[in-house]
């Protein structure tokens, strides 16, 4: 991943995306191959936790939030690798947390106690602490899972003005192909355990290939009004004549 990316990845389910995911944020060890965050292993023994907090964030797929904690106090958690031993939170600590329930939508929760929300609710809380700890790399796992429509493309606005500004290296895995056709930079197809393709929506996300990783027909057409690809899915009882891009 670079720099000022976001990266889509797409798959059947178990396909490997979660797995893939918990490989990239050291949460489980790779068969084959390493890891690297900034150029450094993170397995090598010169790095600490707080040196990869500092710089990696993950949204996992199921978020619960502990007893007891605000809305505010689990988006403050994300300042924790920032801190010093004390944990004192300084005047830049509490504008990067206020900064991140705004661009969350999460002003009118934010002394509510977090465990308590909706799923889609409890999501926003998890990204929101995800962004307050200001990583340069940030791994989600179907966020979009539990969110409606207006969160659910508010949050994709909200992680591609962090990539364009902030210059993030963002990975989403994610189901909505429409979704991942109007957001990405670069899409990642897997399925069983193999990236299928890569590359651009346009190279990537074409009838064939679709079909291919999913095993679905679809209708895939250009929207007048964007310009981006999207996709329909078709019944099995109406047979495709043949390639259908665009
Ligand atoms: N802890 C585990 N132990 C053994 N096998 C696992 C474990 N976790 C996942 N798997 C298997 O690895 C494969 C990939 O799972 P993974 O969760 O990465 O898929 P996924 O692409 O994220 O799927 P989904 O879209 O359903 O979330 C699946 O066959 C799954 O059963």
């Amino acid at each position: 991943m670079h720099a000022g990316e976001l990266v889509c990845v797409l798959g059947p389910n178990g396909a490997g995306k979660t797995t893939l995911v918990r490989v990239a944020s050291g949460l489980l060890e790779p068969s084959a191959g390493s890891v690297e965050l900034l150029g450094v292993s993170l397995t090598d023994p010169k790095r600490t936790r707080g040196d990869v907090a500092r710089n990696l964030a993950v949204v996992e797929q199921m978020q619960e939030h502990a007893l007891g904690f605000s809305v505010r106090d689990v988006v403050a958690m994300g300042r924790a690798p920032h801190q010093g031993a004390w944990m004192r939170t300084s005047e830049d600590d509490a504008r990067v947390i206020e900064d991140a329930i705004v661009r969350c939508d999460l002003v009118a929760l934010a002394d509510r106690p977090a465990h308590a929300l909706s799923g889609g609710e409890q999501k926003r809380v998890a990204i929101a602490r995800a962004l307050a700890q200001e990583p340069k790399v940030l791994l989600l796992d179907e966020p979009g899972a539990f969110l409606d429509v207006r969160h659910q493309m508010e949050l994709y606005e909200l992680l591609a003005a962090e990539v364009k500004e902030r210059g993030l290296a963002c990975l989403v895995v994610m189901h909505d192909l429409n979704v991942a056709a109007q957001f990405a930079d670069r899409i990642v197809l897997m399925k069983a355990g193999r990236v299928v393709a890569a590359g651009s929506v346009e190279a990537v996300m074409t009838w064939r290939t679709l079909k291919e990783t999913f095993d679905a027909d679809l209708y895939c057409g250009v929207n007048d009004l964007t310009g981006t690809r999207f996709f329909l899915p078709m019944r099995a009882s109406t047979k495709p004549s043949g390639e259908r891009d665009g």
